[in-house]
């Protein structure tokens, strides 16, 4: 039995479509629970996608770059699935560049932005929220914000604009390292079959 951590939100329909495109059909469905011969999928939000994997209640997940860089994990990533790719960001008020001295950086992210403000051995306060980060220099809360941008719209809408790009995001699927130790016949044969599907899917699309 397999056991999956499935982001709900914007990436649950694209794996949800390759898992039952991996053979797998599920007799019982709820929310948060997906039920099937071989399968269980916990439907969850994505920043809790890897706590399923370490504590040991789940063998594989889907979830990005920007999770899996925030939480720390050491998760086994064999591969990504082909999802829209997004990218971190630092970004503040159009024509205003980086502030001298003390920055105030609001963000989704505070290890991630912890971790680049030392690479570019700034001193900053971090102000941590749940979501709207772009609100946070419209406020007066923050001077900066470290955040995700996919198509541009959001900072555009809110006058901001980028100033650094801190690292491209994609969707890994990720598997608990010891899983792939007690189950890894199983856990093998899901990914082959997986990879297999995404590349079928890949040779299908069109040619631009
Ligand atoms: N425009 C985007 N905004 C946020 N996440 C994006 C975007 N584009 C791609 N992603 C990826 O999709 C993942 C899930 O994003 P989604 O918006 O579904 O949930 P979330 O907002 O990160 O979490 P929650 O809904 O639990 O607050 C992100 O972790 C990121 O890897
Ligand atoms: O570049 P864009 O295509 O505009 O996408 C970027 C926006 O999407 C995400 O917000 P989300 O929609 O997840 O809502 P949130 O602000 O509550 O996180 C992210 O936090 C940005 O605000």
């Amino acid at each position: 039995m397999l056991k999956l951590a499935i982001p709900k939100g914007r990436l649950e329909e694209k794996v949800m479509t390759y898992l039952k495109k991996t053979g797998f059909t599920f007799e019982r469905e709820s929310s948060i629970l997906r039920e099937g011969k071989d399968i269980v999928c916990f439907m969850v939000r994505p920043f809790d996608v890897p706590t399923y994997l370490v504590h040991g209640v789940a063998d594989i997940g889907f979830c990005g770059t920007d999770v899996l860089l925030e939480k720390e994990t050491s998760l086994i990533q064999p591969f990504f699935i082909p999802t829209n790719i997004s990218r971190m960001v630092l970004a503040g008020p159009k024509g205003k560049g980086i502030p001298e001295g003390e920055k105030r950086i609001a963000t989704k992210f505070p290890n991630v932005t912890q971790r680049y403000c030392e690479t570019r051995g700034w001193h900053c306060r971090i102000i941590p929220l749940k979501g709207s980060v772009e609100l946070a220099p419209i406020a007066g809360l923050a001077d900066l914000i470290v955040d995700i941008t996919e198509t541009g719209r959001t900072l555009k809408e809110n006058n901001l604009e980028i100033l650094d790009e801190i690292f491209v995001i994609r969707t890994h699927v990720v598997v608990n390292p010891v899983s792939y130790r007690t189950k890894r016949e199983e856990v093998v044969s899901f990914l082959e079959k997986l990879q297999e599907v995404i590349e079928h899917d890949f040779d299908e699309q069109p040619r631009r």
